[in-house]
Order: structure tokens, then C-alpha cells, then sequence
């Protein structure tokens, strides 16, 4: 039987100004289990943060409660929460000359006494953390002279370094390359199993999310939330509530998003990726209609069409153009 760390049970969330009540989030149920990470996606403005500053107790709910380790989040000192739920928030304020290893020592500050003091228990957990987060190399470096994701990494070794059971990110990979998002996605992934830690990510990146995530809730405008396996909502077609309108679609077989090419009026035959590779570009060069067939095939790469022969995508491209097309 899995542990669930978190637990929401019938939230309604949102803000109140003066005496009225703006409502945001109705109904929602979820938990959050040890031992997985679980990425939190849905469009802008829907409420993600503000699912999240309930989860973190600084937001009462309107309805329902959310419970951590079985006891109301509201039962729980700040001092209390500290030792159970680790945060990392977009852009906090770092200042650029403290290094890497004092940033990662203030996440033992809810166990330290009250003078402050590191004891051999706490510089442990401060190398272990950033030996998790593999960057003990960078301990004596200071914040303002190293890249945006190490300081992200930074970030997350003074979260586990805190030692809580949970872990909430607030978008960790936001401003970072394809790499880097990939491998502190990686990273938090690898934690959660090697620490049994239940780790929550908003994020908006659906396709590293996919790659890495063991359990999804989607928020959506005006629907409930989803909860489930990635790989379950792909194929339950769920997954498409977080491409609005009908321009993109997940595909199952490229297993990432896509153009919908519906308004297209092609007949293309060749390998899966290659046909899709081709409508992207006459789209994209806005060529709505061929009236014959596209065959395209690899090595070598051609496409043959009305007899004529193409040797990339462009030529191909350049060709239909000058047709008229
Ligand atoms: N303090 C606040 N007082 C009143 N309304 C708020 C407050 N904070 C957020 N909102 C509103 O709540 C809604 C949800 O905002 P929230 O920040 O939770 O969305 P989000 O999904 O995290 O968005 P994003 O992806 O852009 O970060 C928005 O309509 C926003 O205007």
C-alpha cells in the first residue's frame, strides 16, 4: 500500500477581497505519494500557485483540508512544517556572494538550536545534499559567478538538505536549456526514489514531464482535476486538456505534440516521422493542398512527386512553390 505524504480532500480554493469570495479551485481530491514525483501542469492563470500555497499551508481553503503525514496542514507550526515540507520557489532572492555551501547549510536551519549552529549531523546532511545533487564542486562557489542551473541545483540540495518528507517546486526548470531541464527533472526523479521522498514539480514543460514524471494532476479551466500515470492519460486522450483548441494534439505514436493537420489536404505516404516532418513544413510555408501523392522515403532521403524527384525538404518545398501551390 502506497504512503501519501499529502492529501486533499474536497478543496475549494481561492482568494477573498473585501467580502467577497473569488473562487479558483473546486473539489479537488488528490495525494501525494512517497517514493514518486508528481508533476503538476495546466495553462496559465489556472491556479496552479495557488494549489500549491494550500499544499504549503499558506492559504486556508474555503472548503475541504489538506492533510500532511495524516494531521491537518493548519495543526502545523511554521517551525514544524519546516522539518516536513522542503519549497523551492521561482526566482528567490540569492545574494551573489554567498557560496553554494552556505545556501545549502540555511536548509538546516529548522534544525539547528537557537544559536544557530551546525553540528556534525547537519554538515553531514549538507554534504550528502550536495553530493545527491552532484555538486559538492561547486560548495565553495559563490551564487553570482556560477550558471542559472546550478543555482537551480543549489536550490534543490538546500531543499533536501532540509530534510522534509516533501518537496514542492515551484517551475525549477524555468529559464534553463533543454539540458538542464531535462537533468534537474532527471535529478528530482532519481531523489524521490532514492530518498522516498513525495515530490510535487509545476511545471510547464509536458514533454521532459512525460519522460520523468511518475503521476500527473492536470488542472484545467472549469474541469475537475486529473490525476494519474502519464502514460494513462496519453492514451486516454486526457492529456490533450492541456493543448486547448484543436491547432496541436498529443500523438501516442511520436509520443510528444503535434501540429493537427485537419484544414490539410495531403496524401503523403513514407515512415511515420518523415510524412510528419514534410506536412510540417508545407504548413508551415502555407501549402494547404496537394492533388497527388507524396511519397517520401530515407536513406537516401527523396520524395517523389508527379513523377519529379526531391532531394530534401526544402527543394521539395521550393518546388510545390513554384507550382503555384
Ligand atoms: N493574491 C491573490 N489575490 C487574488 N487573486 C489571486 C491572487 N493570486 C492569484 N490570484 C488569481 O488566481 C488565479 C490563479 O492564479 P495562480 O497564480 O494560482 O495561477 P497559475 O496556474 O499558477 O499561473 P501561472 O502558470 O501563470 O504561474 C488567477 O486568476 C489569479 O489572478
Amino acid at each position: 500500500m502506497q504512503e501519501a505524504s499529502i492529501v486533499g480532500k474536497n478543496l475549494s480554493l481561492g482568494y477573498t477581497k473585501q467580502k467577497s469570495r473569488k473562487e479558483i479551485l473546486q473539489e479537488l481530491n488528490f495525494s501525494l505519494y512517497d517514493g514518486e514525483m508528481t508533476c503538476l501542469l495546466g495553462p496559465n492563470g489556472v491556479g496552479k500557485s495557488t494549489l500549491v500555497k494550500a499544499i504549503l499551508g499558506q492559504l486556508k481553503p474555503f472548503t475541504g483540508y489538506v492533510l500532511l503525514n495524516g494531521k491537518p496542514i493548519s495543526t502545523y507550526s511554521n517551525e514544524a512544517l519546516a522539518k516536513e515540507l522542503s519549497v523551492v520557489l521561482t526566482e528567490p532572492f540569492l545574494p551573489g556572494n554567498m557560496t553554494v555551501g552556505q545556501l545549502v547549510s540555511m536548509g538546516r536551519i529548522p534544525h539547528t538550536s537557537w544559536t544557530g549552529k551546525l553540528s556534525e549531523a547537519d554538515l553531514l546532511a549538507v554534504d550528502e545534499a550536495l553530493e545527491a545533487t552532484k555538486i559538492t564542486y561547486l560548495k565553495d562557489e559563490r551564487l553570482g559567478e556560477i550558471s542559472d542551473g546550478q543555482r537551480q541545483k543549489a536550490m534543490i540540495a538546500r531543499a533536501l538538505a532540509q530534510d522534509g518528507k516533501v518537496m514542492v517546486l515551484d517551475e525549477p526548470t524555468a529559464h534553463l536549456d533543454l539540458v538542464n531541464r531535462f537533468e534537474i527533472m532527471h535529478l528530482l526523479h532519481e531523489i524521490s526514489k532514492t530518498q522516498q521522498k513525495a515530490i510535487l514539480v509545476v511545471t510547464h514543460d509536458l514533454e521532459i514531464a512525460l519522460e520523468t514524471a511518475d503521476k500527473f494532476w492536470i488542472l484545467n479551466c472549469g474541469s475537475p482535476m486529473i490525476c494519474g500515470l502519464p502514460e494513462d492519460l496519453v492514451i486516454s486522450g486526457e492529456i490533450n486538456q492541456l493543448l486547448p483548441g484543436d491547432r496541436f494534439h498529443f500523438s501516442i505514436d511520436r509520443g510528444r505534440i503535434e501540429l493537427t493537420f485537419s484544414e490539410l489536404k495531403f496524401d503523403i505516404s513514407g515512415a511515420p516521422e518523415l510524412v510528419q516532418l514534410v506536412k510540417n513544413a508545407l504548413k508551415k510555408s502555407g501549402i494547404q493542398k496537394l492533388d497527388s501523392l507524396i511519397q517520401v522515403s530515407g536513406n537516401p532521403f527523396l520524395i517523389e512527386y508527379k513523377e519529379q524527384i526531391f532531394r530534401s525538404v526544402g527543394e521539395f518545398v521550393e518546388g510545390m512553390k513554384s507550382r503555384g501551390c
